[in-house]
Order: C-alpha cells, then sequence, then structure tokens
C-alpha cells in the first residue's frame, strides 16, 4: 500500500496541493479524478519523487518511501517519454535492460506485453509509425515491462478506442490481482465509474471525496427511484419527503430519504394504476463528480 499523508506543494505564491492524504492500496485500481489544475500530476509526480513535496509524508507498506521503492514503481508520465524514431521493441528493451533485466527476458516480456496490449503495429516499427492510440499502448508496455511492484499512470486511456480501453483494462487488472497497488488520472468519469475499485477526487489540490463509488453515493447523494405505470403521476409531487427530479407523465424520477419512504411510493402507484416498472436508480459518477466539486 502507498500512502500519502498530508502532500502540500506550491509553486511560487501559488499552493497546488493542500494536505493531501491518501492510500492506494494493494491490489485495488484507484481512480484519481479532479477538474484540470486540480492537481493529479503534480500529485503523481511527488510520488515518483520527480517533484519534491513541500511537506507530508509518502510511505511505503508502512515505510518512509525510497529511491527503491520508487524505483520499483512503474510511471507513465503525462509528458510520454518515448523516443518516436527507435523501433518499439527496442525502446522497451531499453527500459527492461535500465532495471536489470536480461536482454532475452527484457525481449520476452516486451512482445508479451504488446501482444496482450493487443499493439497495431509490428513491434520492430519506429514508435512514430504506428497510430497515437498505438503509441499510447507502447507507453502501457512502457510502465509494464520492468515487473514493477506498483503502477501510477497518467491518463492512461486518452486517446484508446473502446476496443483497446477493455484491452488495457484487461491487463492493469491481471497486474492489480497480482496484490500491486494501480493508480490511474483520468477525465472519463463513466469509465472510471465501471473500472475502478476506489475513488479519489480531489478539487484546487485538496481531497473532496475518497471511497468505493458505492460509498460515494450513497454518502453523497439522496438516493433516486424511477417509477413507471399507465396513468399519470403528478400525485408524486404531493408526498411530503419526496422531491421529483425529473417527470414525464407516467414516468417519475424522484429522491427519498430512504428506501421505505420510496416503497410508499410504490403502495400508492398500485392503488392508482398498473405499475410497469420501479427500481432504484444509481447515480452515474460524473454528477456526482459534480457534486462534490461544487459542494
Ligand atoms: N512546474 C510548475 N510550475 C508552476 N505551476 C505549476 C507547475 N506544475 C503544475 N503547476 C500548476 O499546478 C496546478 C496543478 O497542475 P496539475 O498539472 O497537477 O493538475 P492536473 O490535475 O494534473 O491537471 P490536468 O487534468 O489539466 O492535467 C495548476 O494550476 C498548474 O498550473
Amino acid at each position: 500500500m502507498i500512502t500519502l499523508d498530508t502532500i502540500s506543494r506550491s509553486f511560487g505564491d501559488k499552493q497546488v496541493l493542500h494536505d493531501l492524504s491518501f492510500s492506494i492500496g494493494a491490489g485495488r485500481m484507484t481512480g484519481f479524478v479532479g477538474s484540470n489544475g486540480s492537481g493529479k500530476t503534480t500529485t503523481m509526480r511527488i510520488i515518483l519523487g520527480v517533484l519534491a513535496a513541500d511537506s507530508g509524508r509518502i510511505t511505503v507498506d508502512g515505510e518512509t518511501i525510497t529511491p527503491a521503492h520508487r524505483s520499483a514503481i512503474g510511471y507513465m508520465p503525462e509528458e510520454r517519454g518515448l523516443y518516436p524514431k527507435m523501433p518499439i521493441i527496442d525502446q522497451l528493451i531499453y527500459l527492461a535492460r535500465f532495471h536489470g533485466l536480461s536482454r532475452h527476458s527484457a525481449r520476452r516480456r516486451g512482445l508479451e506485453l504488446l501482444e496482450q496490449l493487443d499493439l497495431g503495429g509490428k513491434p520492430s516499427d519506429n514508435l512514430e509509425a504506428v497510430s497515437l492510440g498505438n503509441q499510447q499502448k507502447v507507453q502501457i508496455a512502457a510502465a509494464l515491462i520492468h515487473r514493477p511492484r506498483a503502477l501510477v499512470l497518467d491518463e492512461p486511456f486518452s486517446g484508446l478506442d473502446p476496443v483497446a480501453v477493455e484491452r488495457t483494462l484487461e491487463v492493469l487488472k491481471d497486474f492489480a490481482d497480482t496484490g500491486a497497488p494501480v493508480l490511474f488520472s483520468s477525465h472519463q468519469l463513466d469509465l472510471v465509474e465501471r473500472l475502478v475499485d476506489d475513488l479519489i477526487i480531489i478539487d484546487g489540490g485538496r481531497l473532496v471525496a475518497n471511497g468505493t463509488a458505492d460509498e460515494l453515493r450513497s454518502q453523497r447523494s439522496t438516493p433516486e427511484w424511477i417509477l413507471q405505470t399507465d396513468a399519470d403521476m403528478g400525485w408524486v409531487r404531493e408526498i411530503p419527503d419526496i422531491t421529483v427530479i425529473e417527470f414525464d407523465g407516467n414516468w417519475v424520477r424522484f429522491a427519498a430519504p430512504n428506501p421505505d419512504a420510496a416503497e410508499a411510493v410504490l403502495h400508492q402507484a398500485i392503488t392508482v394504476s398498473s405499475v410497469k416498472s420501479f427500481a432504484p436508480h444509481t447515480v452515474a459518477l460524473n454528477r456526482l463528480f459534480q457534486e462534490v466539486t461544487q459542494a
């Protein structure tokens, strides 16, 4: 587990991280979201030691982070750092050799990763000869090539098509399943919602939410239900404690303080109409995100 404890950082007189604390659990896929400029890249750089924190501490399994811990973290930086004019496989071998793998096992591992990620090009192609999405896959392979013990990825899914996202996701999940912590930032909230075990939301360099998507939904949002019948349901507006959020004649989405209150609406609907459907409504993460960043 990697833990950040009250990390702060300023650039000049502008403080961009404020006592930021959170943990990336072993074997957990942790999504890191926040609007542009909220401090995600700065945080990731501090974890990797590319930038220093002004104050605070980072620990790995309870020990203050060391250069050895950091070199065992696979990192995909925001500024993608591979060489356009060098063959893909050679770059992967180079990086792996740098971390002490033999040429033979580096090559085998590189080819294996490129196959798992379904590279749409040949491993011997120069990086610049493959599409941007495929270059992105090579960047992900580069973060994994040295068999790291944790992963920190800055926007790994940007620029990938849906099939490539699924493929990459499988590779990352398999990696997390080995017990490794995985942190990745993303602006694709629908994607994050589907992929992560845990979620960290920051705003203006401050932690605003941390937990599983379900935990965040239940802490932050009034539960909602959708009810559809064969008759007009204007009467739902008259029920105390019920807030109608969307209404379309015989279809209504409403917030209720608890399941009993929602079921009371259902029972009333049954007495006056034929009920076609009734179900809890899951609040999408992007609404949750707006709620917590505007709180
Ligand atoms: N080297 C730097 N010098 C000065 N200011 C910086 C530097 N690096 C980052 N900042 C500022 O710190 C704040 C946080 O930036 P950061 O890149 O960490 O945000 P982010 O959440 O990753 O944003 P995005 O989603 O747009 O990538 C921004 O206001 C940015 O301008």
